[in-house]
């Protein structure tokens, strides 16, 4: 007898969805998990639905602390599937020593998305371009005009210049004594004064210059639409993108606006002033070498005006935010702000702190090493991807996942660290090892990457570093830096995106003087 009565006729609409959920849901379930029993081959993870995959586990909280928690649940390599896409996690020195330097060319691609794709102009930058040809050649014309020791020792009295500005402010603020004030605000300037002093020879009057606040409120708008979370649903599961149609628009507009203020007002006027000196002229700031470049034919116009792009995203909320956590570790800690200064009087004897005596101030280096440990500015490196399947920790990754590094967590994982959650920066003097690795001769040490490692790797370290170290030093020997009346400690609670992380409220700093000399 039939068993299916030919006089019972579904609705169609009905017909389908019974016919969905009998025939081809099961196939789905079946596939994925034979698909989980095959783990011998991809990297372990928690399992995952069809379509969603891992998103609506994980949802948006996709931080260094919950990626931490889950890698204490599947181990140093994990795979997570949001919707359409493949996330790997790694959380180990060793594995993090086989993405970023032993097998740095086969992960050195960078994942993009919707939203990137447009900031980037589909990769025609230099940080989020795919590893190849466009990559090698941006790393190169870009390392002479900035990330040489020459371009450091050329700038560095310049650099110092900016920071007894900001030094001469707070001696004449009678407000920074008492109640204290939102420092951030006027380091973020003498770090917009910096790097385009270095790229264009400008810079702003004052926080109140128009061009300042213009600057600003681009670069800010740019960074909040890039790190929000609101336009992942488009981004993992591609059948919603048309959603996301307004955000990307907004998008657009934003970079079409930006681009064209940094190309008429900076990049523009830097070619006038070349042209004007025809043949012989002289190259005085780095988007010259770019122009020069350009003229050579080595680049184009899109590439001069993607590497101001970057730099305005790379180089100064990072150092911002760095500078932000060690000044508030710094409040909350008197102890390591005097022993600093002690430092500078007993090694330096009276002599004024420079780049070139950094290096003698060993206490002072640590203290930022440790700022940057606590606070890994990228808590997650800059995503990198594989464009081919590769191998890793013994698993199949599939081509184009986007692999992510978790530098906070092997900077804070206590089974490689002592009482990771306290700052003291002697551990970087004491007892630190670390895990070592050997590379190109010299010892790298896996569990401390606040720039990551390898290729793709921050250029931009060479500055960084001695501008924390300077500014540091600056502002600890001209005050005693302490929380604001009637508080004991500074907030240091954190807020991340998708990229970064910084204190969630920008602190209050009172700057107390101790007999200045500049
Ligand atoms: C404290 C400040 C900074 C921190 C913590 C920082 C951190 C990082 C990290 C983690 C990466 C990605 C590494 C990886 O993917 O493995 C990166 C890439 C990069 N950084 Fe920085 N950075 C800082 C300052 C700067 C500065 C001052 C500049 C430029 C003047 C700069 C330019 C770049 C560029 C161009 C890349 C992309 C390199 C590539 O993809 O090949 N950064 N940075």
């Amino acid at each position: 007898t039939n068993l299916v009565s030919p006089h019972i006729s579904f609705p169609s609409p009905l017909n389908s969805l019974l016919f969905l959920t009998i025939f081809i849901f099961p196939f789905f379930i079946i596939k994925h998990f034979l698909h989980s029993s095959k783990s011998t081959k991809l990297p372990p993870g928690p399992p995952s639905l069809p379509i969603f995959g891992n998103w609506l586990q994980v949802g948006n909280d996709l931080t260094h602390r919950m990626l931490a928690t889950i890698s204490q649940k599947y181990g140093p390599v994990f795979l997570l599937k949001l919707g359409s896409k493949n996330l790997v996690v790694v959380s180990n020195p060793d594995l993090a020593n086989q993405v970023l330097h032993t097998q740095g060319v086969e992960f050195g691609s960078r994942p993009r998305n919707v939203v990137f794709d447009i900031f980037t102009g589909n990769g025609q930058d230099f940080v989020f371009t795919i590893y190849g040809e466009h990559w090698r050649k941006m790393r190169r014309i870009t390392t002479l005009p900035f990330f040489t020791n020459k371009v450091v020792h050329q700038y560095s009295d310049m650099w110092e210049n900016e920071m007894d500005l900001v030094v001469h402010d707070l001696l004449n603020d009678q407000r920074v004594r008492g109640e204290g004030i939102v420092i951030r605000k006027r380091l973020q300037l003498m770090l917009y004064n910096i790097m385009y002093r270095m790229m264009f020879d400008a810079k702003f009057e004052s926080q109140n210059d128009p061009m300042f606040i213009q600057a600003t409120q681009f670069n800010s708008e740019r960074s909040r639409l890039a790190q929000s979370f609101e336009y992942n649903y488009g981004d993992f599961i591609p059948l919603l993108r048309p959603f996301l149609r307004r955000y990307l628009n907004k998008c657009r507009d934003l970079q079409k606006r930006r681009l064209a203020f940094f190309n008429n007002y900076y990049i523009e006027k830097r070619r006038k002033i070349m042209a004007e000196n025809g043949e012989k002229h002289k190259k005085s700031c780095a988007i010259d070498h770019m122009i020069d470049a350009q003229m050579k034919g080595e680049i184009s116009a899109e590439n001069v005006l993607y590497i101001v792009e970057n730099i305005n995203v790379a180089a100064i909320e990072t150092t911002l935010w760095s500078m932000e956590w060690a000044i508030a570790e710094l409040v909350n800690h008197p102890r390591v702000q005097n022993k600093i200064r002690d430092e500078i009087s007993t090694i330096l004897q009276g002599k004024p702190v420079t780049e070139s005596n950094l290096h003698e101030l060993t206490y002072l280096q640590a203290t930022i090493n440790e700022a940057l440990r606590l606070h890994t500015p990228i808590p997650l490196l800059v995503p990198h991807m594989n464009l081919e399947e590769a191998k890793l920790g013994g698993y199949t990754i599939p081509k184009e996942s986007k692999v992510i590094v978790n530098a906070w967590w092997l900077s804070n994982n206590p089974a490689w660290w002592k009482n990771p959650d306290e700052f003291r920066p002697e551990r970087f003097l004491e007892e630190e090892n670390g895990t070592e690795a050997a590379v190109a001769g010299g010892k790298v040490d896996f569990r401390y990457l606040p720039f990551g490692m390898g290729r793709r790797s921050c250029p931009g370290i060479i500055l960084a570093l001695p501008i924390l170290g300077l500014v540091i030093a600056k502002l600890v020997t001209n005050f005693e830096m302490q929380a604001p009346p009637g508080l004991k400690n500074i907030d240091t609670t954190e807020k991340g995106g998708q990229f970064s992380l910084h204190i969630a409220k920008h602190s209050t700093v009172v700057f107390k003087p101790i007999n200045s000399k500049i």
